[in-house]
């Protein structure tokens, strides 16, 4: 608990790129056996600081004090043999490899898989979280991953665990397993570093926090005797304001914008999930959410509804009205939709390019004429223009005027992209996780500009693992399960049981609903 001797002490801890100082003069510390939250907005500078912690970012000054002794962390292998772990948000998993030759491959030591194996294993269930050692990796749901990663962290018994948002691909059961894990590991001494943008989980596990905005420390607080808004204010530095929804006035009535008819779709991969018989209507005005378990087929099915990869049948994807089931993301984009994947970096942006160059790139294609002139010039002018609305209405905080893609903080990098797409007004907008790894203030404001558009008069369907998002912004809730997808079910109707037994796999049929009287 807080109060135990201190084992990292960090003074004036310092981090520039170009002219922002994205960590500045960062102070912290860490006691033995306390779970110390780091929070923040976007771009507020934790990955910076954990990444110094860690070894794979220098700092340009400041001290860190391990166990009372100043020390240089000068690589992650240096973090780890110090005794710092860290749990990475993406994972660094190889599919086509075991559980146990994934963790092999991260250690140095040449011992044998089989004994590799066994200690994962033995790790993994004294601490609540059973792992089979020889799975293969491809085969496992997101929080199995996790998993791997985490017994990996643990097999190099850390004194200090880093998590970067650990709970935003897990189900709630999953985040409870590693809730239960953590507090085993404060009881043993050990101490846990927790980066979440989710407040109530914040309150609930950690016993300090440590509050960061604009690369500053800004507060300490005991998270218990905050409430999930108090410690959004410190963050942000004002009111964090709940998310609007009104009726949908033409519920049930109005034109469908975008038709799911029989799709069918075969494994690509052994990995991938089949997509079996879904059919779905989104209606201008309505916000559907589609919730379900990562992994159940939402990747699969949103590259087929985007385009991304191709049906048979044109009639299997209309948008407004037009079969569009052989036609490519470009010719989908120029229908008049949207799409936003889940994985930011490659797909939803070219990493190293500017956000201006990423606005042409994907403009080009959908809205020829606007941005590039006659001889192909283009318009630089229009596009500045473009960028500077977009990162004006989303917030953007970044370090330059027109930064490459890779130098925004992942929620930054997200805010863009989903202004980018909702700065066309499409009138269909297909999102998959819109609000993963974004603060309080900004997931406000992406759910209240996706309600905003659907009342517009656009048909928004929103994939998403988090269910109080769902709850906030949809009209109609569907869940995904095994590549099925449930009949939406009108959000009045909809209770966090009902959903929660769908995405556990309960036959639609056994779950309760009527259709379609509408509409809360
Ligand atoms: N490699 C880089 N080059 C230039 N600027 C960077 C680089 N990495 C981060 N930044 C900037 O530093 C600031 C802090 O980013 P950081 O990733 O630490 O934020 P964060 O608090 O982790 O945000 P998020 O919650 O979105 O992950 C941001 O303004 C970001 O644009």
């Amino acid at each position: 608990m807080a109060g135990g001797e201190t084992l990292l002490d960090v003074r004036g801890l310092t981090k520039v790129f170009g002219t922002l100082k994205a960590c500045d003069g960062v102070d912290l510390d860490i006691a033995r056996g306390e779970i110390h939250a780091l929070l923040g907005e976007n771009g507020a500078g934790k990955s910076t600081l954990v990444k110094m912690l860690f070894g794979s970012l220098e700092p340009n000054a400041g001290e860190i004090r391990w166990n009372g002794e100043p020390v240089r962390i000068t690589s992650p292998s240096e973090a780890r043999r110090l005794g710092i772990g860290m749990v990475f948000q993406h994972f660094s998993l190889f599919e086509a490899l075991t559980a146990a030759e994934n963790i092999a491959l991260s250690l140095d030591a040449k011992t044998p898989i089989s004994t590799i194996a066994a200690k994962a294993q033995a790790l993994s269930y004294s601490y609540g979280l059973p792992l089979d050692p020889y799975a293969l990796v491809g085969d496992l749901s997101v929080g199995e991953r996790q998993r791997i990663e985490i017994i990996r962290c643990l097999l190099q018994t850390p004194q200090l665990v880093i998590l970067d948002e650990p709970t935003s691909v897990l189900t709630p059961q999953e985040a409870d397993k590693l809730f239960e894990t953590l507090e085993r590991l404060r009881g043993e001494g050990k101490s846990i570093l927790y980066i979440s943008h989710r407040l109530e989980e914040v309150k609930r596990m950690c016993d300090r926090a440590t509050v960061l905005r604009h690369g500053k420390v800004v507060g300490h607080c005991d998270p218990r005797q905050e409430t999930a808004a108090s410690l959004a204010r410190m963050m942000v530095g004002t009111e964090v304001h709940a998310v609007v929804r009104s009726v949908d006035e033409g519920a049930g009535t109005a034109d469908v914008l975008l038709r799911v008819d029989h799709l069918n779709r075969a494994p690509a991969t052994p990995f991938s999930i089949p997509l079996r018989d879904i059919s779905l209507d989104v209606r201008a005005g309505e916000v559907i959410g589609i919730a379900g378990v990562a992994g159940n087929g939402q990747g699969e099915f949103f590259e087929a509804v985007s385009g991304e990869v191709l049906q048979d049948r044109a009639e299997a994807v209309s948008i407004r009205g037009k079969p569009a089931g052989r036609d490519g993301i470009s010719g989908r984009r120029r229908m008049g939709a949207a799409f936003v994947p889940e994985e930011r970096l490659g797909h939803g942006a070219a990493p190293a390019m500017k956000l201006s160059e990423n606005l042409l790139l994907s403009r080009h294609a959908t809205d020829p004429g606007v941005y590039v002139g006659a001889f192909g010039i283009v318009r630089g002018a229009a596009i500045s223009a473009a960028a500077k609305r977009i990162n004006q209405m989303m917030d953007v905080r970044k370090s330059a005027e027109d930064p490459p893609a890779n130098a925004l903080s992942g929620g930054n990098l997200q805010k863009f992209i989903i202004g980018r797409e909702l700065d066309r007004q499409p009138s269909v907008m297909v999102v998959n996780q819109p609000t993963w790894g974004v603060d309080a203030g900004a997931a406000a404001r992406i759910r209240q500009s996706l309600i905003e558009l659907a009342r517009s008069g656009s048909a928004v369907l929103v994939i998403s693992q988090d269910l109080d998002e769902l709850f906030e912004i949809s009209d109609k809730i569907a869940v995904m399960h095994n590549g099925e997808l449930s009949k939406p079910m009108p959000r009045a109707e909809a209770t966090y049981e009902k959903v929660g037994l769908l995405m556990g796999g309960a036959e639609p049929g056994h779950v309760h609903h009527h259709d379609p009287a509408e509409m809360a």
